[in-house]
């Protein structure tokens, strides 16, 4: 069986933290992070460029004179797509290109009588109509305005924040996207990301744990 993972929300707001302790959790749990997928230029340029200065990237300037980080089209969505598919395609060669142990009996067994888990982070997840049909549970982590500033403030990022890009820029975004996230269809769990990294890992792994059960 395959089950494939939602983990969206506002930047900071604890996706990576819980998508941390999840893979070491779930058996044969692999994870495709959006982080990975901004348009930013080829491997050997990026190498040679970032001895020197920051990483080159191919990210539009705004009117608002801020590069537009938060936007759909500042990640290369399609590729995203193809690396969940490929996922769906073979978990197990997934899972050993990733460098994900997977255990002996299951390399032997085949794939779909085993329970092969795919968690898919992002602050972006539910904005990309061609990614929706893939999730069979979908988390959304959320924390108020002064919250999420506070910690992205002393968040060190690839490219660090220009000053007042948060405001300007990173603040608007999010409630421009939720607001249509909200419509898009899907049956969105909710959660308060200002608990506890403990109370909110717990509750989201009891969920996975019953749903699981569930459908053995
Ligand atoms: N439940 C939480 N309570 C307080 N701080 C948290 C919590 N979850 C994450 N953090 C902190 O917030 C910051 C961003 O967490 P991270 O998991 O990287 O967020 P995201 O992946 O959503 O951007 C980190 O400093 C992390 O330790
Ligand atoms: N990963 C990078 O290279 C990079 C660069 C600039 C901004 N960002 C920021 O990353 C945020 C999304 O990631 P998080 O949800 O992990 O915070 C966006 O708000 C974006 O502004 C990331």
């Amino acid at each position: 069986m395959k089950y494939i993972i939602g983990i969206g929300g506002v930047t900071n707001g604890g996706k990576t933290t819980l998508t941390n302790r999840l893979i070491k959790a779930l058996p044969n749990c692999c994870v495709v992070h959006q982080d990975d997928f901004f348009k930013m230029m080829g491997f050997a340029a990026v190498f040679y460029w970032s001895l020197l200065f920051q990483p080159p990237d191919q990210i539009a300037v705004g009117a608002d004179g801020f590069k537009q980080w938060d936007v759909i089209t500042a990640l290369d969505m399609e590729a995203m797509v193809n690396t969940i598919k490929g996922w769906i395609e073979n978990p197990i060669k997934f899972a050993r290109s990733h460098g994900i142990q997977v255990t002996p009996s299951i390399e032997m067994d085949d794939a779909e009588s085993q329970v092969h888990i795919l968690i898919v982070e992002g602050f972006l997840l539910y904005n990309y109509k061609p990614m929706l049909e893939f999730f069979d549970k979908s988390y959304y982590i959320a924390i108020p305005y002064e919250e999420c500033k506070r910690r992205r403030s002393t968040r060190q990022y690839t490219v660090p924040d220009p000053p007042g890009l948060f405001d300007a820029h990173v603040w608007p975004m999010y409630l421009r996207h939720r607001d249509a996230m909200e419509n898009c269809g899907l049956q969105i769990e909710y959660l308060n990301g200002l608990k506890t990294k403990d109370e909110i890992y717990n509750q989201v792994h009891e969920d996975i744990n019953n749903t699981l059960l569930n459908r053995l």
